[in-house]
């Protein structure tokens, strides 16, 4: 992309709200992960069994690691509202009641998949610079200022569509993939938007001054490089050169 067209990721003056919220989605079109090569493989029906496997079984990192982040943040909101309102982000991923969470939603599509539960949870076949990158997010939301942990949450406003081309290319081009096993994304549809409005809200009341207004572009940037990395990684080791490090997940095919 010629630098010309790039959306702009210097505020130099202070931005309406709703310049802000127009900047921030110019910037996610243009480097949201949807747009990374192994996503089209992933949801065209281009990958193996084995290839869909290291996908679910470094993901499974990603997921883990949500409730991790969203409960250390909470640690240091000092809003008694604001808190009760993250709440819900660590239960919807380790379960509450009935409710079974994400994390173990995720879980059964590793198991559907024929991955050892065991081997998924302890992460030991995960890719390091997805383990890299996972930590480095959860360390971002512990270190950061408040705004910017906030507003690292804000690339779930391009999830929904992900997870929509998701469940539908998966369950169309896999005949290993059905409802089961994509229940994860089936439940995110309705938990993301709710999360993101949240965020977004808070950023554009709270982000006013363009120094703030350039740390939540910079946690958006952050956060964007740490998802598009986990598949550059994901690429590298499975699709080409396939160079898997040692130590990492070895498809059977
Ligand atoms: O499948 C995806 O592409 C995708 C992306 C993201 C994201 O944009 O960070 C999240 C999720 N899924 C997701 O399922 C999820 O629970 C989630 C929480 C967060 C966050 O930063 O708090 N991002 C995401």
């Amino acid at each position: 992309m010629s630098g010309a067209s790039a959306a702009t990721t210097k505020i130099t003056e202070a931005l309406s709200a709703d310049d802000l919220e127009a900047r921030l989605y110019e910037i996610g079109a243009e480097r949201y992960h949807n747009l990374h090569p192994f996503h089209e493989l992933l949801h065209t029906g281009a990958l193996s069994r084995g290839q869909v496997q290291a996908w679910a079984l470094n993901r499974y990192c990603y997921q883990a690691a949500i409730p991790m982040k969203d409960a250390s943040l909470m640690g240091r909101i000092e809003d008694r509202e604001l808190r009760k309102q993250w709440l819900h982000r660590v239960t919807d991923h380790d379960g509450y009641d009935e409710d079974e969470g994400g994390i173990m939603r995720w879980l059964i599509l590793t198991d559907g998949l024929g991955l050892d539960r065991e081997y998924v949870i302890s992460r030991e076949g995960a890719l390091p610079a997805v383990r890299f990158a996972v930590e480095a997010y959860i360390r971002y939301v512990r270190e950061q200022p408040l705004l910017q942990a906030i507003a690292s949450s804000l690339t779930e406003l391009f999830a929904p569509k992900i997870h929509r081309d998701r469940i539908a290319g998966m369950l169309k081009n896999y005949d290993f993939i059905d409802d089961k096993l994509m229940s994860y994304g089936t439940r995110r549809l309705n938990q993301a938007p709710v999360d993101a409005e949240f965020a977004l809200k808070y950023v554009r009341q709270n982000a006013v001054r363009a120094d703030q207004q350039q740390q939540v572009v910079d946690a958006l940037l952050f956060k964007l490089n740490v998802l598009w990395i986990q598949l550059d990684a994901l690429h590298l080791a499975y699709v080409e050169p396939k160079l898997i490090p040692p130590g990492a997940f070895q498809p059977e095919e």
